[in-house]
């Protein structure tokens, strides 16, 4: 079903409010990659686990091993990294986690978002945030805001959440409205609260050597967890990051060289993008525009993480659109070694990461361990 719906990546329309970016599908297309057989870059054990983590290592690793059976279906078929299913068994962990927290010191955690204006998509984003909240035993906070609020209303109600002890983590859901300034309003978190690790602080603490950030940005975190379950080795290895956003490919590709892979980053002004992907072993996508990474961009047996997010019209689609992401799954597949699906990839590990940050923040300030 999916593989009828996903037959032409060339052919499928954009909503209005993405921009239509896509290449010639002609000249850029090779139909004969199929052939090519992929190198695969996976062990068949996950690799350790940071501390924090090791908690939820053997369920994760029972995850990824029955991803291994259900998902490969012939040789030449990319395995298929499952962040939904990652996403339930970190989030059944860390309901766990609070329950433990909660008998202990009776203590839950509390998460505050702020939502400015009235995005559909943002509304759909922070409705999904709350019902994971709940799901897991943290309290959730929402403050809703007018499109034409002032930068100095939403700084307030981020320093009353500041300092309020029953939140925990604050996230300010983004893109803001075009009158205000990012900078301001992300400075005004308490970096001990920036569950989104979107703060100057937090992302300069990425970018250095010896330090650490109170938290790594949820939706780069999560692509790094999906490598981690799905033992992919990152030492050594090349990678690409497409996109140098500050919230997606700039963190990515900070974790990417902290994790001691050689980094290239590809935006919107680099010569022969295609060249460059095509010598990664790991491929991040971080660009929103649809289907833009085509089979032949892809390095036989390489590992192909797509973050886009990007609604195209299909009027078989109960909602009238569907998602797709950055890159042409059904080419992709055919040579990489392992693709992550949009939906079904990277956006439900950004959530659980989100939960995760949450409970980690909450322990931190109440020293519990
Ligand atoms: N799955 C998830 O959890 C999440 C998904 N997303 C999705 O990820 C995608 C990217 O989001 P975000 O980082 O916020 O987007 P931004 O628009 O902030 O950044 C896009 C980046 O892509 C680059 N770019 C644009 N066009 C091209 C091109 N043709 N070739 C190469 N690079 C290009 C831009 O380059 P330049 O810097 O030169 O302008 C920019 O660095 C979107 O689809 C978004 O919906 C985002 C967050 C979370
Ligand atoms: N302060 C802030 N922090 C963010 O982390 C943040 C943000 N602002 N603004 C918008 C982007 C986007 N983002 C997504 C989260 C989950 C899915 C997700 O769960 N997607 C599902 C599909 C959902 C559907 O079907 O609509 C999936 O990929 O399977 C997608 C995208 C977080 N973002």
């Amino acid at each position: 079903m999916a593989s009828s719906i996903l037959s032409d990546c060339s052919s499928a329309r954009l909503l209005p409010f993405r921009r239509a970016l896509l290449p010639p599908p002609a000249a850029r297309f090779r139909p004969c990659l199929a052939l090519v057989s992929p190198r695969r870059l996976f062990v068949s054990s996950p690799a350790p686990l940071p501390p924090r983590l090791r908690r939820m290592d053997s369920v994760l690793a029972a995850a990824a091993s029955s991803a291994d059976s259900a998902t490969v279906s012939t040789d030449a078929m990319a395995k298929v990294i499952d962040g939904k299913m990652v996403a339930k068994q970190i989030r059944e962990e860390i309901a766990v986690e609070i329950t433990r927290m909660k008998d202990a010191i009776g203590i839950v955690p509390g998460l505050a978002v702020i939502l400015v204006g009235s995005r559909k998509d943002s509304q759909t984003y922070v409705r999904n945030k709350k019902k994971a909240c709940e799901a897991v035993g943290i309290k959730s906070y929402e403050v809703n805001l007018p499109e034409d609020s002032s930068e100095e209303e939403v700084i307030k109600h981020i320093a009353s959440f500041n300092s309020d002890p029953s939140v925990h983590g604050i996230l300010v859901q983004l893109p803001l409205p075009r009158h205000m300034n990012d900078e301001n309003i992300l400075n005004a978190v308490s970096i001990e609260k920036d569950v989104d690790g979107f703060h100057p602080l937090n992302i300069g603490r990425l970018a250095m050597q010896g330090r650490d950030p109170f938290f790594v940005p949820c939706t780069p975190k999560g692509c790094m967890e999906l490598l981690h379950r799905y033992g992919v080795e990152i030492k050594g290895k090349r990678a690409v990051v497409i996109g140098r956003s500050n919230i997606v490919g700039m963190p990515a590709a900070l974790l990417l060289q902290k994790a001691n892979a050689t980094v290239s980053i590809v935006h919107s002004q680099t010569k022969n993008p295609e060249e460059i992907t095509r010598q990664a072993d790991i491929v991040i996508a971080a660009v929103g525009v649809a289907n833009l990474v085509r089979g032949n961009w892809i390095k036989p047996g390489a590992a192909i993480i797509d973050v886009g997010i990007n609604p195209v019209d299909d009027l078989d689609s109960p909602r009238g659109y569907r998602l797709v992401g950055d890159v042409c799954y059904e080419e992709a597949s055919k040579v990489a070694g392992a693709i992550t699906p949009v939906p079904g990839g990277v956006g439900p590990m950004t959530i659980a990461m989100l939960l995760s940050n949450t409970l980690e923040s909450a322990k931190r300030i109440n020293k519990f361990k």
